[in-house]
């Protein structure tokens, strides 16, 4: 058994879809300050970082259990990093920003035990968007707000996000919320999940 540092629904359909044992636990991390803090740092860093905060927080008082923390960054080509959007305005200024361009999604976890760091891995992957009208952009919300709400990039990849790409490079997992392939070979590793 182990704990996922998270209120994600992503994450936890991950694991749940991967068969893991596991307690879900919010680490309740203060995200914004956090990212204000480390201000000019870079995707791969913050992501990081955040997801180590999750996860050593959580493990704090986690005795031995490992506690398992992500993290899922986008970094537009002129290097903003977007956040989970707060509004239906600010998602269809998001798809607008993205719109015809590439972005990186950057997703980090960290599994920590005893409140200290053990492992670590942060992934990227490459989104090609396509040129979306501000009437595509208007009919997807109809359908996906707020349900977005909750996913940095404003797109389910596994639902009608997929409309919004022309092409994608790198793995799924890492676009749904975690590195899943290298978290699953790191706890077979350790002799928490049937290698
Ligand atoms: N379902 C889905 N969720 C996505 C997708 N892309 C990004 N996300 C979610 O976007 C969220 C990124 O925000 P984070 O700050 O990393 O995580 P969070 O949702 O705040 O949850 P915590 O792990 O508790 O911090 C995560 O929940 C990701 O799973 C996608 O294509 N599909």
């Amino acid at each position: 058994m182990i704990i996922l540092a998270s209120q994600s629904a992503s994450r936890r359909a991950m694991l749940d879809a991967a068969g893991v044992a596991y307690e879900a636990v919010p680490a309740r991390v203060d995200e914004a300050g956090v990212k204000a803090a480390m201000a000019g740092a870079s995707p791969r860093d913050l992501s990081d970082a955040l997801a180590e905060m999750k996860a050593v927080k959580v493990s704090a008082n986690a005795g031995p259990v490992p506690v398992l923390g992500s993290d899922s960054i986008v970094a537009l080509a002129d290097g903003t990093l977007l956040d989970k959007p707060e509004s239906r305005e600010e998602a269809a200024e998001h798809l607008a920003r993205m719109s015809g361009g590439s972005h990186e999604l950057w997703s980090a976890a960290v599994i920590a035990e005893h409140g200290r760091p053990v492992w670590r891995h942060v992934e990227r992957a490459k989104l090609h968007v396509r040129p979306l009208s501000p009437a595509f952009i208007d009919s997807y919300l109809d359908q996906e707000w707020p349900a977005i709400s909750g996913c940095v990039g404003c797109f389910r990849i596994e639902g009608p996000g997929v409309q919004l790409f022309s092409r994608i490079e790198g793995s799924h997992f890492t676009i749904l919320g975690m590195p899943l392939l290298l978290v699953l070979g790191y706890l077979r590793e350790r002799g928490w999940m049937s290698a």
